[in-house]
C-alpha cells in the first residue's frame, strides 16, 4: 500500500472576482466560489491519488463575509485523510483587497473525492502520513465528519457511526 505525505497534495489557486462572478450588490457569487472551490479541491485530491477523482459529497459551506469585485480570492487545499478509495480535503478561502491591504478568510469547507480507473470503476487510494500537529488533528477529526456525511448521505445507518456516538456520549458527559 502507498503512502504520501498530506503536504505533497497542498494547492494554491487564486482567482480576481470579476464583474461577471458577481451579483448586483458587486458581491461574488456563492456558486461561483463554490466552482473555484471544486476544482483547487480536485487538483489537491489528484495530486494525492494520481488518479482522476469525482467530488462526491460538499460538506455545509458558509458565507462569512461578502467578498467584493476586485478582490483576490487565494484558495488554499489540503487532503486531510484517505479512506479505501475516496480522500477528504479541507479548503481555506482568503479575500484579498489588494489596495486597502486588507485580508480576511472568508470561508472553509471539506470537500470528499472519489479515485475511479480508466473504467470509471472505484479505485483504492494511497494512505496519507499527517506531519504537522494540525495535520494529525485534521486527520484524528476526519473519522467523525465522514460518518456524519455518510449518515447524512444515507450511506451509513446510524447505529453503526461509532466515532460519533463516542463523541456525542463525550458531550453528555461533560
Ligand atoms: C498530479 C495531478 C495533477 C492533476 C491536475 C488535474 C486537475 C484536474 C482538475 C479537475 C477539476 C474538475 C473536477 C471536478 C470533479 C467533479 O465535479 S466530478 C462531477 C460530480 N461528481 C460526480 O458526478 C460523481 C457522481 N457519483 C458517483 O459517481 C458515485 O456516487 C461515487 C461518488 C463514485 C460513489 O460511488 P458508489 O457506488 O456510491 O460507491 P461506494 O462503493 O458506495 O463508495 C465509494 C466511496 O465513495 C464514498 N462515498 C459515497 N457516497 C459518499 C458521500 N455522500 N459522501 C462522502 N463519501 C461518499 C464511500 O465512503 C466510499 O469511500 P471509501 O470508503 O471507499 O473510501
Amino acid at each position: 500500500m502507498t503512502q504520501k505525505y498530506a503536504r505533497e497534495s497542498f494547492t494554491i489557486m487564486n482567482e480576481l472576482v470579476l464583474p461577471n462572478d458577481t451579483n448586483t450588490l458587486n458581491n461574488l457569487m456563492g456558486g461561483r466560489l463554490l466552482h473555484w472551490m471544486d476544482i483547487a479541491a480536485a487538483i489537491s485530491a489528484q495530486k494525492h491519488c494520481n488518479r482522476i477523482v469525482v467530488t462526491a459529497s460538499v460538506d455545509n459551506v458558509s458565507f462569512k463575509h461578502p467578498v467584493k469585485l476586485g478582490d483576490v480570492i487565494s484558495i488554499e487545499a489540503q487532503v486531510t485523510r484517505a479512506f479505501n478509495t475516496s480522500v477528504e480535503v479541507r479548503l481555506v478561502v482568503w479575500a484579498q483587497n489588494i489596495p486597502s491591504g486588507t485580508r480576511v478568510r472568508s470561508n472553509e469547507a471539506f470537500y470528499t473525492f472519489v479515485a475511479i480507473d480508466q473504467n470509471g470503476r472505484t479505485i483504492t487510494v494511497p494512505q496519507l502520513i499527517p506531519e504537522t500537529d494540525e495535520e494529525k488533528r485534521l486527520y484524528n477529526e476526519a473519522l467523525q465528519r465522514r460518518e456524519l456525511r455518510l449518515v447524512l448521505g444515507g450511506k451509513l445507518k446510524p447505529k453503526d457511526a461509532k466515532e460519533l456516538q463516542n463523541l456525542f456520549k463525550e458531550v453528555v458527559k461533560e
